[in-house]
């Protein structure tokens, strides 16, 4: 049902029923009438987050909420969830959430946020394995999707019952209810046949929308999403939009959407809370997007080209080969036959659906994958000239930067270690800083004082391309010199920053050696505009060399730094099969 004809539906009600359905599509939602918003153990003389937030949400609207930065984002979505402080609250007896309060509601019940912001895994200092994923799974990480985020409902019959109580007419209705949501929404969302896996073999994608049924299947009020788009294949973002738009009509839950500003917004959604700063500017959505536009005096894409193309053509000398590469899970093959050479000079977009097999071909050539080295017969992988085996995963890590979500995730956040450190690990491609000024042992253990130097130099170099100077500071930006401002970042807490700022120290990690192959897994995540505009900038100027190889993955095209007519080749993975378009 599309909101029109929600609204259109009114005019076959007597003038009774029509007054009470106009009465409930007039009831608030959300209503905060002039307040600033603070982080909790902040006094009210520091700065908020958002100042004079004066936003209301009808029970006849649909709202998104849309930012440059996650960071601002997932706060305002954060502070609906009660993780922030309102000053002053919105007064009883409605609140913040009138739509709670008759009957009365916990919000804490009634709210769900699901965010995709990296939650480091190794939160504790240590690195968190994630390359476990493609080898043989431990016990302990063999419990399926089906176990893991539905287990507790009872219809699916997973967790073993002791006494069983006799169900009401009631009950056995409301299951059968919530077993049909459940196979329509699973089947719906591609996950059906995933139930079964090992929760730790879904891809990307997959487990974002999995994360999204559990959410749905917890039956709340209100359900906030996070930028629900992001990392979703195109076929599958239009069938989660039609999910999310059917259950909002519903208002089983209620959908308010987190976007970043260059998703597109879906037709169903009617207003607009977009994050300027420290201001949020509501209203319909049309009028929203006109003010923008005529802000930013262009078009929605924030992410303008700089600079020429330096794509070398044909490229030059073979990094990787690999000839009939296939990857098999029991009867599961992941990998077909895939054909690919890449080669010094060359950009390439690695496409492909979730579930493709992108991320486990990547992990093929970073030498991750336990198959990796058992590519035999008709089968081949070449590595940097050398048959795989023939060289040590060490090696390959320092030949190899890398960015991606599993790493970013993974990346341990040791106390007090800086930012500059945190860079110096991307020469050996290791995840603990060492030797002298933080600038890693090498692979003999021990570094000449010349090359200690170039890596030192190496360092302020990319701090100076990538670092705040580039992004934060107002000021005319030198790049190729260190400015204060990026000499002061460079002593910071890696664990104290944004996840935008962490996501940039680690993209400097990944480029800090001059690698031979650099691989590009969904780059910007977690970065606001100004950060993706110097990336983009570095990354299309002196950021890569013309004998550097990159691979970028992402699912959105104009993602990628550099185009098809700059010399940009694209290779295909489609249900394992390979293919360059
Ligand atoms: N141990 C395993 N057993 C069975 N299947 C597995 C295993 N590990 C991975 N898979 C499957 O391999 C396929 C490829 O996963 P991969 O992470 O490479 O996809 P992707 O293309 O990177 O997806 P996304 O775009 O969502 O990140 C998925 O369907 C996944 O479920």
């Amino acid at each position: 049902m599309s909101v029109c004809s929600r609204n259109d539906a009114s005019r076959f009600f007597t003038p009774t029923v029509q007054r009470a359905y106009s009465d409930q599509q007039s009831k608030l939602v959300v209503h905060i009438a002039g307040s600033n918003i603070y982080r909790f153990g902040d006094p009210n003389i520091a700065a908020p987050v958002f100042r004079d937030v004066r936003w209301s949400i009808k029970e006849s609207e649909n709202w998104a909420v849309v930012g440059s930065g996650s960071s601002q984002k997932t706060a305002l979505l954060q502070t609906l969830q009660g993780h922030l402080r309102i000053t002053p609250p919105p007064p009883p007896p409605g609140g913040l959430f009138p739509f709670l309060s008759d009957p009365p509601r916990d919000p804490h019940d009634a709210i769900a946020l699901v965010s995709f912001a990296h939650r480091p895994r190794s939160s504790g200092g240590a690195f968190y394995d994630y390359t476990a994923r493609y080898g043989a799974i431990r016990d302990e990480d063999k419990i399926t999707l089906r176990e893991s985020m539905f287990g507790d409902y009872d219809f699916l019959n997973i967790r073993p019952k002791g006494h069983i109580e006799a169900k009401t007419p009631v009950e056995i209705a409301t299951e059968r209810v919530k077993k049909d949501i459940f196979e329509d929404l699973t089947g719906r969302l591609g996950l059906t046949s995933l139930l079964d896996l090992p929760l730790v073999a879904l891809s990307n994608g997959q487990t974002r929308r999995a994360r999204i049924v559990k959410a749905i299947m917890s039956e709340p009020e209100l359900l906030l999403l996070d930028e629900p788009l992001t990392g979703l294949d195109l076929n599958n973002r239009p069938t989660l939009l039609s999910v999310l738009e059917s259950l909002h009509n519903a208002r089983k839950p209620r959908i308010v959407m987190g976007l970043r500003k260059q998703d597109p917004i879906p037709d169903w959604i009617t207003h607009l809370a977009l994050i300027k700063d420290d201001r949020i500017i509501t209203g319909e959505k049309g009028d929203i997007l006109d003010q923008q536009a005529a802000h930013e005096g262009a078009s929605r894409d924030i992410i303008p080209s700089h600079g020429g193309p330096r794509i070398r053509e044909g490229g030059g000398k073979p990094v990787a080969i690999l000839k009939n590469v296939n990857v098999t899970y029991s009867t599961r093959k992941v990998l077909n036959s895939v054909n690919w050479t890449i080669r010094e000079g060359q950009r390439w977009h690695l496409q492909g659906a979730n579930g493709s097999g992108k991320t486990t071909l990547m992990s093929v050539i970073t030498g991750d994958h336990p198959q990796s080295y058992t590519q035999r017969g008709e089968s081949y992988l070449e590595l940097f000239s050398r048959p795989r085996p023939k060289i040590p995963t060490s090696h390959l890590r320092s030949l190899i930067g890398i960015v991606s979500p599993e790493l970013t995730n993974a990346y341990p956040r040791r106390a007090q270690t800086s930012v500059w450190e945190v860079i110096g690990t991307g020469f050996d491609g290791v995840f603990v800083p060492g030797g002298k000024n933080g600038t890693g042992i090498g692979l003999e253990g021990e570094l000449t004082d010349d090359v200690v130097h170039w890596r030192v130099n190496r360092i302020r170099e990319v701090l100076s391309g990538l670092g705040p100077g580039s992004w934060a500071s107002k000021g005319a930006h030198n790049e190729g010199q260190m400015s204060e401002v990026d000499e002061a970042f460079s002593k910071r807490d890696f664990t104290g920053l944004s996840a935008g700022e962490q996501s940039m120290v680690l993209l400097m990690r990944a480029l800090v050696g001059r690698p031979q192959l650099v691989l590009l897994d969904e780059v910007w995540s977690g970065m606001d505009d100004a950060m993706v505009r110097a990336a983009r900038r570095y990354l299309r100027g002196d950021g890569i060399g013309p004998d550097q190889a990159v691979v970028v993955i992402s699912h959105w095209e104009e993602e990628v730094p550099w185009s098809v007519e700059e010399g940009l080749q694209r290779f295909r993975l489609e249900e394992g099969n390979g293919k360059h378009l």
